[in-house]
């Protein structure tokens, strides 16, 4: 079977990554897998883009080998598009799911129904060694619930609602979030070159 490398420490994103490449005949492995620690890449960038150019470049000239990495987070209109790029720091340097989500809920306590618009962004990046690195972005729109809702996922799935669903995204089987989730649509856009893989 061929094997991915996915520049990701983030166990939430692996899974999501291992059911999706599944249906390709692609085994999936994080850098939580390999045997070697890896140090983290310094997520500098302002977008989406950059950030996971950086870390797919990164981490594909470190092993030289071909890499995929995936940059995301939540835009949310009521808060000016934040969290954004710092949707894993949102509420401090430990990364803690659980902080982060309650942070948006207090910010968001005051947002009307009509205000709570949001949307999961994706950004794919391929490096390859020599070659020109590949973006891809992919997008789900919904809106923020007043509570969390739901132990599937990760992140902020239990308090985003995505459009057309009485249900979040943390009540989602794996393979429902996948068909409709920001990351299932980036790897779409990707599709013709997985195939040629
Ligand atoms: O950089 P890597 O190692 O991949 O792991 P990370 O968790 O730091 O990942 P990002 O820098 O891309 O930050 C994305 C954050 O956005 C949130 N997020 C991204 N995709 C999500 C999803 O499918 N469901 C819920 N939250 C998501 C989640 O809090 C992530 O920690
Ligand atoms: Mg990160």
């Amino acid at each position: 079977m061929k094997k991915w490398l996915i520049a990701t420490k983030n166990k939430g994103k692996a899974k999501d990554f291992k059911l999706l490449f599944e249906k390709h005949g692609i085994e999936v492995i994080s850098l939580l897998d390999l045997e070697e620690p890896i140090e983290d890449v310094e997520e500098t960038g302002m977008t989406f883009e950059e950030n996971a150019t950086l870390k797919a470049e990164t981490i594909s000239k470190k092993l030289a080998m071909p890499v995929l990495a995936d940059d995301s987070g939540l835009e949310i209109d009521f808060l000016d598009g934040r969290p954004g790029v710092y949707s894993a720091r949102y509420a401090g340097e430990d990364k803690n799911d659980h902080n982060n989500l309650h942070k948006v809920l207090t910010e968001m306590k005051r947002a009307p129904d009509e205000k709570r618009t949001a949307r999961f962004v994706c950004v794919l990046a391929v490096a390859r060694p020599g070659k020109e690195t590949i973006t891809k972005r992919g997008i789900c729109e919904g809106t923020i619930t007043r509570e969390p809702i739901g132990t599937n996922g990760f992140g902020y799935d239990p308090i985003f609602q995505p459009n057309g669903m009485t249900k979040t995204m943390a009540e989602l089987s794996p393979s429902e979030k996948n068909n409709i989730s920001h990351r299932g649509n980036a790897l779409d856009k990707l599709e013709n070159w997985v195939k040629g893989q």
